[in-house]
């Protein structure tokens, strides 16, 4: 496995991907797993998300049939001509995108497709994906959403059960709302035929994501690392069975601060071609979010202040991927002596 060094090339090609010299990195062993129907559940995935902000899930009940035919709907889509491909983005969100992640300059060896969950919210540009392939596309996206977003909603009710906030769908209804800001991103991060001996590159650059929980799937291929507490990287092992979640920055809010949104990015290892899905559990963009009451019995306590979905997400489109989006919705701490001077 990697770590970064620091950058040691810039890819002429698409002017600016990262390429780095790989370094040892910690595999983990350590990464949390929850099974959901062990009646434990919610008290191992309260304490994954506080030490980690991640956590693997087996028993999720999503067919594995779905799983691998949107997988396989994705790999017939992103093998079709450049210039097809081209007719459906770039992403305004939504919409196929290559190279370019974000209105920002931010860059990675991927190509993806960003998709509304929301079928009365698909744009113009979200059809012609479906134009370019059969029917089948279509219907795999909406049977895999449905399902994903019935994990993404049993995940958010044990949390909240795990932390004692009543009524314990007061998470999963921002997912269920029909008028929740969901998506799905489905990336494939291309094998290289000219393969520069020992070195990487970055497929998807350092973040955190911005909505409540996401629930990723990906095929065999390694690539996948998230950031520990202490600041060391490592590697999660692929496995195409299991989902994985991710705390977004949202829940880090409604938490005060309890769960940490978990910083992740993704190594291409360009031997072997990654294809992931994610499902982004987002609110509706009315929802105010803020520390969640009956976690902040003092109101002074309350690290963050009150935001609409909107607001944030606004905020992070005018942010680089890397870029600490919290920040600007933090309290600033109360002086509580006055100096003299
Ligand atoms: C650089 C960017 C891409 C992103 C929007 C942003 O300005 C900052 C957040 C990025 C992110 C990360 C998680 C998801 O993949 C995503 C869809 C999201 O909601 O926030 C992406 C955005 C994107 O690619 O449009
Ligand atoms: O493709 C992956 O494995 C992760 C991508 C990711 O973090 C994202 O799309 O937000
Ligand atoms: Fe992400």
């Amino acid at each position: 496995m990697v770590v970064l060094s620091q950058p040691v090339a810039l890819d002429n090609h698409t002017s600016a991907i990262p390429t780095y010299k790989p370094v040892p990195v910690l595999t983990s062993q350590s990464i949390p797993v929850v099974d959901l129907t062990d009646p434990e559940a919610k008290t191992l995935i309260v304490k994954a998300c506080e030490e980690f902000g991640f956590f693997k899930v087996v028993n999720h009940g999503v067919r594995p049939d779905l799983m691998t035919r949107l997988e396989q709907e994705a790999v017939g889509f992103f093998a079709l001509p450049q210039s097809l491909k081209n007719q459906a983005g770039p992403p305004e969100p939504y919409g196929y995108g290559s190279k370019r992640i974000g209105p920002n300059g931010d860059v990675g060896w991927i190509e993806y497709i960003l998709l509304n969950a929301n079928p009365q919210l698909s744009s113009p540009k979200t059809s012609t994906i479906f134009r370019q392939t059969p029917q089948i596309f279509r219907e795999a996206v909406e049977e895999y959403m449905k399902e994903v977003k019935e994990v993404t909603c049993k995940v958010l009710e044990m949390v909240a059960e795990g932390l004692g906030i009543e009524p314990r769908d007061s998470l999963s209804k921002m997912v269920r709302d029909e008028k929740s800001d969901s998506c799905l991103r489905m990336n494939h991060y291309p094998t290289e035929e000219e393969e520069v001996e020992q070195m990487v590159k970055v497929g998807f650059g350092e973040h955190t994501d911005p909505q409540i929980i996401s629930v990723l799937r990906s095929n065999n291929a390694a690539g996948l690392q998230i950031c520990m507490k202490d600041g060391r990287w490592v590697a999660v092992p692929p496995d195409h069975s299991s989902l994985f979640i991710n705390v977004g920055d949202a829940l880090q809010v409604m938490t005060n601060g309890r769960f940490k949104s978990v910083k992740h990015r993704v190594l291409a290892d360009t031997r072997r071609s990654r294809v992931s899905m994610i499902y982004f559990g987002g609110p509706p963009l009315s929802q105010k979010i803020a520390p969640l009451p009956c976690l902040v019995p003092k109101q002074e306590d309350s690290l963050y202040k009150e935001f609409t979905w909107s607001q944030y997400k606004s905020s992070a489109y005018k942010s680089k991927l890397g870029d600490y989006r919290l920040g600007l919705f933090e309290k600033q701490p109360l002086l509580t002596h006055r100096s003299n001077v």
